[in-house]
């Protein structure tokens, strides 16, 4: 084995954050939290997250008790190559989606992965070669609309291509769950059953992580055993336990107000780590007013990073290199293990339960009730302007530049501020839309993050309602070429996307964070045009 694969390091590149972290780490050594969490206590945040915890620790141990998964996971795959089924969609939200993305991702191995309700998206995941593809539809609660959709649509597509679906779908769910349920009704092929005591955003190492990369052909086994090779590390009271290190120099600089936690790859060979770090950070922590919030930048040299300013902390993910203040090493399956140690640790640290999400459910209830409304499209408002291929909502201005200037001068004089890019658009055929969060930063000079809709809502989502009250909200929608039929729902793809970011919008709204909208009636016009205009922007 290469250095590399095994164990894993912070550095603290900051001789200053280090004697400032020492306190922190001190205190986490001397009440034993690394080994009393190894052990799965769940007294460690206090008497209200109690009972939470106690049923949401079991991912300290995975890299053991997920070892029988492997034998199944590839005779399973070996079955359905025999059948010449090579290509793999997944269907999963947040914590169901995000790390096969990234362990497919570092592998270099194909995975399509659907976690939006962009019906172009979605028919062009239609469009590949169905009589090569299995569906994994992966959801912890069995209930998340978006992967339900997947589902129908997929199904209802293998039966019109005379396919059998349910020799297609393969199911990862919770024992008991609605989705374990009709999965026996329907007789889809292989239902595997995740361990329950473990939450959506540390589920890496389970089934929710290793049935879809398996399947794709990931290397599972390596993971689990690049976890097993820092297991040890990060169950010590010490303070060489690099996630002792690191919740120790975040909750130190969250102290400082220097809450965002900007991530650069600096050559770590992990592909979208920031992805995958960024739910498990902002939806543990992002909570009571509190928090740390994630902000993943393109390089080294991309604005937010290089010039990171007082309320932020640039981390490499890979070696140090300026002017990160932290650097994180390891191969991935290492990296998962210790940043699930970090974000409980540092949950303690900045005193909340780093295993619920409440305010998730608000966006999902707001979303519902405009799904149930005979109209979707937009509710009868009316644009506070139309400038060319834009339409502006939320906030009163004659155009597009007269909106854009109010909305980044109240950000630029509001303490601390960030930026929100909210994108409900394609994130293949509209992937340039991501030029946006460099764009802003560099011309704001604030910590700018972007997300894809719905993808974001079961990630940063929470931290946006739940965390430090000091966010600016950018959201992005646009006019569907075509629309998909959700089989046997009342709505469409599209409507759903819609309601999902007029409901967020809404609950945004009412906890007082600011939101311009901005509704693309042609995407590639609209986009360029607000490039430019951010481009005017003094
Ligand atoms: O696996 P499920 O139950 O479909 O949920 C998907 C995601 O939604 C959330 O529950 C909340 O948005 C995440 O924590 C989770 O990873």
């Amino acid at each position: 084995m290469a250095a590399e694969e095994t164990g894993a390091g912070v550095t603290i590149v900051d001789p200053a954050l280090e004697q400032q972290a020492k306190p922190l780490a001190d205190s986490l050594i001397a009440d034993k939290a690394a080994s009393r969490l190894a052990a799965q206590d769940p007294t460690l945040w206090g008497t209200e997250a109690e009972a939470e915890a106690a049923i949401r620790l079991s991912w300290t141990t995975l890299h053991k008790s997920s070892r029988p998964l492997i034998g199944e996971i590839e005779a399973l795959r070996t079955e359905l190559r025999s059948e010449g089924v090579d290509r793999v969609v997944l269907a999963g939200m947040g914590g169901s989606s995000l790390a096969p993305e990234v362990i497919t991702g570092t592998e270099g191995v194909a995975l399509t992965v659907l976690d939006t309700t962009d019906p172009g998206q979605v028919a062009d995941a239609l469009a590949g070669d169905l009589e090569r593809t299995v569906l994994v539809v992966s959801s912890k609660s069995g209930g998340t609309v978006e992967t339900d959709s997947h589902r129908r649509i997929f199904a209802k597509a293998f039966s019109d291509n005379g396919i059998d679906a349910k020799r297609r779908i393969v199911v990862v769910t919770d024992p008991g769950s609605p989705l374990a349920e009709l999965s026996e009704q329907e007789g889809y092929r292989k239902v595997f059953l995740a361990d329950p005591h473990v939450g959506g955003r540390y589920s890496a190492l389970t089934a929710f992580g290793l049935v879809p990369a398996g399947l794709a052909g990931a290397d599972v086994a390596r993971l689990l055993d690049q976890a097993a090779g820092v297991a040890d590390q990060l169950a010590a009271d010490s303070e060489a336990n690099p996630a002792v290190r690191l919740a120790a120099a975040l909750g130190a600089r969250h102290a400082q107000n220097a809450e965002k936690v900007v991530f650069a790859d600096t050559g770590s060979g992990i592909k979208g780590f920031g992805d995958w770090a960024e739910q498990l950070i902002a939806e543990s922590t992002g909570k009571q007013g509190t928090g740390l919030l994630p902000v993943v930048v393109e390089s080294p040299e991309a604005a937010g990073f290089a010039d990171a300013g007082a309320d932020a902390t640039p981390v490499a993910v890979g070696h140090a290199a300026a002017p990160a203040q932290l650097s994180v090493t390891g191969p991935l399956g290492a990296q998962f293990l210790l940043w699930e140690f970090a974000t409980a640790l540092a949950g303690r640290l900045l005193g909340i339960n780093p295993f619920d999400q409440p305010d998730v459910e608000a966006a999902k209830k707001a979303a519902r009730a405009l799904l149930d409304q005979p109209s979707t499209s937009d509710s009868g408002a009316k644009p506070s302007f139309t400038d060319g291929a834009i339409e502006g909502y939320g906030l009163d201005a004659a155009d597009l530049r007269e909106a854009l200037k109010s909305f980044v001068d109240s950000a630029t004089g509001a303490p601390s501020a960030y930026l929100a890019v909210q994108a409900y658009l394609d994130r293949l055929d509209d992937a340039s839309a991501a030029v946006l969060r460099p764009q802003l930063a560099k011309k704001t000079g604030l910590q700018t993050t972007f997300g894809w809709g719905p993808r974001f809502l079961h990630s940063t989502g929470q931290y946006h309602k739940g965390g430090h009250p000091n966010g600016f909200f950018l959201q992005l929608t646009g006019a569907a070429e075509q629309d998909l039929d959700v089989p046997d729902r009342p709505y469409t793809l599209a409507g759903l996307q819609l309601a999902q970011a007029l409901g967020d919008g809404q609950v945004l709204a009412e906890h007082g964070r600011p939101v311009l909208r901005l509704h693309f009636t042609d995407r590639a016009a609209g986009l360029a045009q607000l490039v430019a205009a951010l481009e005017d922007l003094a």
